[in-house]
């Protein structure tokens, strides 16, 4: 049966250049309540600890999942932006676009007992989510897995970081290789 979630996220799901476009799931309050719990449902009884997002729309969801789940959020910044105190760093492998990004999340935001999720609107490469993993491994954390709207990773991915998802790539439109 098709969860309530998948159902609503799927709706309002829109390709833009071939990746997953999200922004319209998040408009709709019912949508967006439902795709919140449905991130969260999977490691709701797994002891996490903290919930990570990256900057952009992961500090969107992820922070939403955080109060859903009870716990605190740790922001991953991207390249520039003004982040106080001591960091962890790491450049990416490219991501979807090709891109290898800069991460930093503050390192007084994770330690030693942290069990850290992460949660994004969508997963392609997992350059992204595996640049944070690291990150959290370093601080001391340890890593309880990755949940995201849209899974598009492949299966060896999918594996090496946990990923649960309210969408897979076999159930999304077909792209008609233009929008
Ligand atoms: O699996 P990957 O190939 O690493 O790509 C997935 C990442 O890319 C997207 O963010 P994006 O960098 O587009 O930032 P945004 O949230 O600001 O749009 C998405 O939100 C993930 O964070």
């Amino acid at each position: 049966m098709m969860s309530h979630a998948r159902g609503l996220a799927l709706e309002r799901f829109r390709w833009i250049g071939g990746h997953a476009d999200v922004w319209q799931i998040f408009r709709d309050p019912g949508a967006l309540a439902a795709v919140v719990r449905g991130l969260a449902g999977p490691f709701r009884d797994d002891g996490v600890t903290a919930v990570c997002g990256i900057e952009s729309r992961g500090f969107l969801l992820g922070a939403a999942v955080a109060v859903e789940l009870g716990v605190g959020f740790v922001a991953v910044r991207k390249g520039e932006g003004i982040f106080p105190g001591e960091k962890v760093t790491r450049r990416s492998d490219p991501d979807y676009r090709g891109t290898r990004q800069e991460l930093r999340l503050q390192r007084a935001a994770v330690g030693p007992g942290d069990r850290v999720m992460l949660v994004d609107d969508w997963i392609e490469t997992g350059s992204q989510a595996s640049a944070v993993r690291s990150m959290v491994e370093e601080c001391g954390g340890q890593w309880a897995g990755c949940s995201v709207v849209v899974d598009q990773t492949t299966s060896a991915r999918r594996a090496d970081l946990a990923v649960r998802s309210i969408v897979t790539a076999a159930e999304l439109p077909a792209w008609d290789g233009q929008s």
